[in-house]
Formats: C-alpha cells, sequence, structure tokens
C-alpha cells in the first residue's frame, strides 16, 4: 500500500480532468458506470478472481503466504500455484488513511453529497476524499479503474436486512473487502422552507430508508416513491421547490441543500444501525474465530438443479452461500473448516480479508 500513489501513475490509466483532485467535494459529479472504460479483464479463471496476493512481514514465510495458498488452492487448478510471483498484501493491523505520499485517499461512495454512505466513508477514512458515484456498480468499477483508492459500500441494514445488490456485485467485481464500519442511520423528513407535514403528499428516499421508516411514513399517509439515495431526494425536492412532496434523509443532507427538518428520528426503532464494508483492491492479512451468518442468493447462471441424469426428478433451487465469519488466517481450524467446504461444494471463493485491530473477517462465497 505504501506504494499506492505509485503504483498509480504507474498502472493507472489517466484520471479523466472530472476526477482530477478538485479544490472541494462540491466541485465532483458523481461517476457513472457508463463513463468508466470498461473492464480489461483482469479475472482469473475460475469462479471469482480472489486473494491475489503473497503475504508475510517481508521474509515470505508469514501468515500471508498460508491465506494465499489457501485462497488458491480454493480456485481452479489452473492458477498459478507460484506465491512467490504475486504481489504481496497489506499486512498492517491499521488501515492506512492517508497515501505515502501524504495524499488523502480518494473513497468512493454510492449517492451525492449528504449520503449515508459519504459519512460511512469518512468514518471508514477519517479525512478521506470522498468521491460520489451515481450507482453501487461505479463504486466498484471505480476502485478496479484506479480512479480511486477503496469504496465504501452498504451491505445490511439492522432493519431492512441485506443490501442484496452489494452481494451481488461483490461476486462480480474482483476487490477485497478490507475493513467495515457501522453507522447509526438516524432519518430526518424534510421539506422545503414554509411547507408543513399536512402540505405534504409524497416522499422520496432510497428504498432502504423508506422501508426503516416504514411504519411512520404509514401512519402519516405518505406516498413512498424509491430514488438512488437518500441525500439526491433531498437534492431532488429542494432544486425543483416541491411543496407536495418530502425527503427522507439526514440532517447533513438537510443542511447541504437547504431543507427543513420536520421531523427527526423517524426510523421505526432507533437502533437503525447500516454495516458498511470498505473494499480495496489489495487485500489484508488478519486475527480470531467468528461465524456472524450465512446469506444466500440464487445461483442466476444455474438457477435450478435436476435431480437425475435424465432429468426427470424434482427440481431444486441452487444457491450461492456467503459465509460471513471472522478468523485467523493462521488458524489450522480456520483453513480446515475451508478446505472442507471446498469439497462439499464445486466452487468455493474467498472473498475477503478484513484486518482491525488483529481481527479477521472473510467473506467465502460456497455453492450449494
Ligand atoms: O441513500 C443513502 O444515503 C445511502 O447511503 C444508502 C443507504 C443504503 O443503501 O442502505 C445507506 C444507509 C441507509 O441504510 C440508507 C440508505
Amino acid at each position: 500500500m505504501a506504494a499506492a500513489s505509485a503504483e498509480r501513475s504507474a498502472i493507472a490509466p489517466p484520471l479523466p480532468a472530472r476526477l482530477r483532485r478538485k479544490s472541494s467535494l462540491s466541485d465532483y459529479s458523481p461517476i457513472t458506470t457508463v463513463k468508466i472504460p470498461k473492464p480489461s479483464s483482469k479475472r482469473r479463471h475460475g469462479l471469482l478472481a480472489l486473494v491475489s496476493a503473497r503475504g508475510g512481514d517481508g521474509d515470505g514465510k508469514g501468515d500471508g503466504n498460508h491465506l494465499v495458498g489457501r485462497a488458491l488452492e480454493l480456485q481452479n487448478d489452473s492458477v498459478s500455484k507460484d506465491l512467490h510471483a504475486l504481489p504481496r498484501p497489506l499486512t498492517s493491523s491499521h488501515l492506512p488513511h492517508s497515501l505515502a505520499d501524504g495524499s488523502r485517499l480518494r473513497v468512493a461512495y454510492q449517492g451525492v453529497r449528504g449520503a449515508y454512505s459519504e459519512s460511512a466513508a469518512d468514518k471508514a477514512y477519517p479525512n478521506c476524499e470522498a468521491v460520489p458515484c451515481d450507482q453501487f456498480d461505479s463504486a466498484f468499477e471505480a476502485v478496479e479503474r484506479w480512479l480511486v483508492d477503496r469504496a465504501v459500500l452498504p451491505i445490511e441494514n439492522s432493519l431492512g436486512g441485506s443490501i442484496h445488490r452489494n452481494y451481488d456485485l461483490l461476486l462480480r467485481h474482483n476487490l477485497h473487502i478490507v475493513g467495515e464500519v457501522k453507522f447509526a442511520v438516524r432519518h430526518c423528513l424534510l421539506a422545503n422552507h414554509g411547507v408543513q407535514l399536512q402540505d405534504l403528499k409524497r416522499v422520496l428516499s432510497h428504498p432502504q430508508a423508506l422501508a426503516q421508516c416504514e411504519h411512520t411514513l404509514t401512519k402519516w399517509g405518505l406516498v413512498r416513491e424509491a430514488v438512488d439515495d437518500t441525500a439526491g431526494a433531498a437534492k431532488h425536492v429542494a432544486l425543483n421547490e416541491l411543496k407536495d412532496t418530502g425527503a427522507v434523509a439526514s440532517s447533513v443532507a438537510g443542511k447541504i441543500y437547504g431543507l427543513n427538518i420536520l421531523a427527526q428520528d423517524i426510523q421505526d426503532d432507533s437502533d437503525n444501525v447500516t454495516r458498511f464494508l470498505m473494499l480495496a483492491r489489495e487485500p489484508i492479512i488478519p486475527g480470531t474465530d467468528r461465524l456472524f451468518k450465512i446469506e444466500s442468493r440464487p445461483l442466476r447462471k444455474q438457477p435450478l438443479r435436476l435431480r437425475d441424469d435424465n432429468n426427470n426428478g424434482p427440481k431444486y433451487f441452487d444457491y450461492l452461500f456467503y459465509v460471513d465469519f471472522e478468523a485467523s488466517m493462521a488458524d489450522q481450524n480456520a483453513q480446515n473448516a475451508l478446505k472442507h467446504l471446498n469439497h462439499f461444494s464445486l466452487h468455493t471463493g474467498l472473498y475477503g480479508a478484513v484486518s482491525g485491530m488483529g481481527d479477521a473477517q472473510l467473506l467465502v462465497l460456497v455453492d450449494s
């Protein structure tokens, strides 16, 4: 990571003018998927391009080799097993918040200024340069194309549940989970000045935010309309000077777009926490042992499985399972567990390793 900015200039295509360093965030228009050049595919053979690095603390004997050895075994046999030829992963237990040249980390998030994701990016990487992207895909691509250094994206919310889109995108993209932050989401009902609650007929927001305020919005009899992000909703209401439409967004968004706060803390439960993943091009080597959850997603390429060779038997849905757990990559039990998963499944993929205060977190992908 120390060489990140040097690598950027050596490897990366020149940044589009609109993405070069700006004097303030308001100078940015969001990165959009269409404007990002298509990837020259570096995806390796196999289900996922996974851990692509060699670990250790410089002597080549550290935990990282173990991690990578494991990750490579989990992939297709045709992938090179020459571990020493692979690039090195980050090994620091503390994530860097600035680059070697002292410049700020550029962190992609989905939404416009004032989105919760922007605050989460700032919490994950204090003093970072948060870069708005119009869609989740754009944020993934921005990291892959070296337009930014990291992405911070929501993966689940304590009220609304999993953000499936990002599970699916983790599969399609070539990034590593290098950390996570939890962010307490406190929604406000925002409206233009002079507008009262009784003037409102509808309310705009991100679908997750609308879901998190479902009871309150129903009680108020407001029609709900989904938009890309909460702050985008606030911006729309403000720019169009809407009198019959409010936005569910943060107080920060209210301030940025000059809206009035009609009601505060309107989420159905005061414990409304969104978990965001920190994503990077390089993995980080980790520490402990805890299982958080298993998430299943339909296996798109092969959604149904037929029981017998004649295609006559009962059909089953086929799924991918994301096993979300903390473990040391050096722990033999964890390695054995992964090995067994590998035996029982057609493909197993290792998504990422998180290092935060010596803890590790893996998102392992297994298909049924
Ligand atoms: O719209 C935003 O402000 C976001 O950051 C997105 C998002 C989400 O995707 O869940 C993030 C946190 C809140 O749970 C609501 C919306």
